[in-house]
């Protein structure tokens, strides 16, 4: 894996920019796109920028079951608002968690991405390693499927809601296996909370306990740090 170490959030958020804009001038046609806070300083870099995406295709990483889209929780409000208002797609997909058939909707997804291999694939990591909505104990071989989030991730998640009562218990997630399946990925992570996870990402044995550690065999990796996030890692990993 390639380690880039940031000053901070807004350098990290330009850096993984700066990796989009490449790669889509060199061709990358569809990209698996990331929410949550960590991907919010790249998401201002690219709606300021001006990159033209109406010829691309988006794919998000997953949306929480039982929230509509005008909801402002739902991953559907987030994408609209930090990217898609600004720089609309040619298509984007994200899955439909209001839908009667949960299954359905996981196979469907997962034949778009076989139809539309992803160039770029954004990631975050949530602080007991999960990446998308892939909690510690999925097994890697898994496609898009329904999540029971743990308690660990209603609790972190809590922060964009009310209260911890109103964080749905379940999410549709695109599995690991999309994940591994994307050409190239970047991940980002900033701040001491997510130190912990980013060593054993890196540095730890692959196992299905910290999901992200399977990126240890991907061929195209590039994390995104700031120094806060680096903190436990080796030092051969810091520029
Ligand atoms: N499903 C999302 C993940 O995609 C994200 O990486 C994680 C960390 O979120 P944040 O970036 O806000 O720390 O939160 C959620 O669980």
């Amino acid at each position: 894996m390639k380690v880039i170490v940031t000053e901070n959030k807004i350098q990290g958020g330009a850096k993984a920019f700066e990796i989009f804009e490449k790669g889509i001038k060199n061709g990358a046609k569809v990209l698996g796109l990331a929410t949550g806070s960590t991907p919010e300083t790249l998401y201002q870099n690219w709606v300021k920028s001006d990159l033209n995406c109406e010829n691309l295709t988006s794919i998000n990483l997953d949306e929480y079951v039982g929230l509509t889209p005008d909801n402002p929780q739902s991953y559907h409000y987030f994408m609209q608002k930090h990217l898609f208002d600004k720089k609309p797609f040619k298509k984007s997909y994200i899955p439909n968690g209001t839908a009667k058939d949960i299954p359905a909707v996981c196979k469907e997804y997962d034949q778009i991405i076989k139809e539309n291999p992803i160039d770029i694939q954004l990631l975050g990591i949530g602080r007991n390693g999960h990446i998308a909505f892939n909690e510690p104990g999925t097994p890697f071989d898994t496609g898009t499927h329904e999540v029971k989030l743990t308690e660990n991730t209603i609790k972190a998640n809590s922060r964009f809601f009310d209260n911890e009562d109103e964080v749905p218990k379940s999410a549709i997630c695109m599995g690991t296996a999309n994940i591994m399946g994307a050409k190239k990925v970047v991940l980002m992570a900033f701040g001491e909370k997510k130190a912990k996870a980013i060593k054993e990402m890196i540095e730890g044995p692959i196992t299905e306990e910290v999901p992200a550690s399977i990126l240890q065999k991907h061929p195209d990796v590039t994390v995104i740090v700031d120094e806060a996030a680096a903190q436990e890692l080796d030092d051969k990993y810091k520029n």
